[in-house]
């Protein structure tokens, strides 16, 4: 495909990885070109890079050398999911997906869930728009630093530490970010997550940073929670929460719960965004490479779905993206939904269905 002189064209960074990654990012890319082919306002050449636990084995690295300058010249990159039953966890998680977010800047995680059209929540008397959040993640330093260390390995004495570093620059980049998200939402509201009664140096930096960028947003009203009781909130009250701010570790689980809250893990999207546009941002579905159901045919594509469309609403193309979600949620609706939602559906027969409702909307 050659790029058409009157399209946007985006060349795209495709990185399925790991279990079930290259079933649902397969499921990805067919949508994205069914849409641009159906709309014909944009146009996306993918370039597959297969980076994943299998080339870590074979090479003893998950990114070759210049991989990363190699990255750098797409538009946006599309990945799956790192994590293989044999190699460590912590080996896989830094070696690519830490490895590309964290040179590229990509400071702002941004985790959107809402009930989807045709899908439930295990909550009772939650319907679809009582359940409508974004969870900003810090995600370049916090608990994810790196700073840490084993020392007197196999000896009764053995130490290891894991420390949490809070910058000021870090904390008021993504809480300017977190209100800057809120502030373009309908309701403004942000709840900032922190547990400074426990924490008392770095969380404490947290909540004054975060009193003070408050400063400059005066339409946006923010209230403060500790994580525990935060949990209970979204649990008990879901309809008192919009926009939601919270350290690297904290965001990550909070955000799995939100995305069971509002049905499955199997929806819900991630990107991994460098707010200065000076790198190519990250988009991937919140889900890891789920070993349990990889190469059955039945993960859910949905979660990967959403990310391709915060993908395109990222690059510019928000018709796009909002008329992606809409033959998402009437796929759904229609009762096509894989077992994570209670349906029988498989992988192949709700992409199948998106891509038919891609093929009914009018050509722009
Ligand atoms: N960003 C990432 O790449 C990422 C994220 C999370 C976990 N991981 C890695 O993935 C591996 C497995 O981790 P885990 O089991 O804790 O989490 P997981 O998200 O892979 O799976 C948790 C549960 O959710 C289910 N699930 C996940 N995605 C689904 C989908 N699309 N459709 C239906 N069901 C789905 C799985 O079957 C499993 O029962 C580990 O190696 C972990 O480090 C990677
Ligand atoms: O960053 C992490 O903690 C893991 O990759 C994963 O759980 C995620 O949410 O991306
Ligand atoms: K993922
Ligand atoms: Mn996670």
């Amino acid at each position: 495909m050659s790029p058409s002189a009157h399209n946007s064209f985006y060349s795209i960074a495709s990185i399925p990885a790991d279990g079930i990654g290259p079933e649902v990012i397969a499921a990805g890319i067919e949508t994205l070109q069914a849409l641009a082919q159906t709309l014909q306002t944009f146009e996306l050449q993918f370039h597959h890079y297969d980076w994943s636990s299998e080339t870590y084995r074979k090479t003893g690295k998950y990114i070759p050398d210049g991989g990363l300058d190699e990255l750098k010249k797409h538009d946006a990159i599309l990945f799956g999911a790192v994590g293989a039953p044999d190699v460590p966890d912590h080996i896989s998680l830094w070696g690519l997906r830490l490895a590309i977010c964290q040179p590229l800047q990509q400071y702002a995680n941004v985790r959107p869930t809402r009930i989807l059209r045709g899908t439930e929540s295990p909550l009772r008397r939650c319907e679809t728009g009582d359940l409508d959040w974004v969870i900003v993640r810090e995600n370049s330093e916090g608990e994810y630093a790196g700073q840490g260390g084993r020392s007197h390995r196999g000896f009764p004495w053995e130490i290891a530490t894991e420390t949490a570093i809070f910058s000021r620059h870090g904390v008021e980049r993504i809480m300017r970010f977190a209100f800057e998200t809120a502030q373009k939402r309908p309701r403004k509201h942000l709840t900032v997550v922190s547990k400074s009664n426990a924490q008392r140096n770095g969380m404490v930096l947290w909540d004054e940073v975060a009193v003070e960028i408050a400063r400059e947003f005066p339409d946006v009203q923010v209230d403060k929670m500790l994580v525990d009781a935060m949990t209970t909130r979204m649990v008990l009250k879901p309809k008192s929460i919009d926009t939601i701010v919270a350290s690297n570790l904290h965001a990550d689980i909070l955000s799995d719960l939100a995305a069971a809250l509002a049905g499955s893990i199997g929806i819900a999207p991630t990107s991994n965004l460098d707010p200065t546009r000076q790198h190519p941002s990250m988009f991937e579905p919140i889900h890891g490479s789920a070993f349990d159901i990889t190469g059955k045919g039945v993960a859910n594509p949905v979660a990967t779905f959403w990310t391709a469309a915060e993908m395109l609403d990222w690059l510019g193309e928000k018709d796009a993206a909002r008329q992606l979600m809409q033959c998402v949620e009437t796929v759904c609706e229609s009762g096509t939904l894989t077992p994570d939602l209670g349906g029988m559906a498989t992988t192949k027969d709700v992409t199948a269905a998106v891509v038919a409702e891609i093929r009914k909307l009018p050509r722009s």
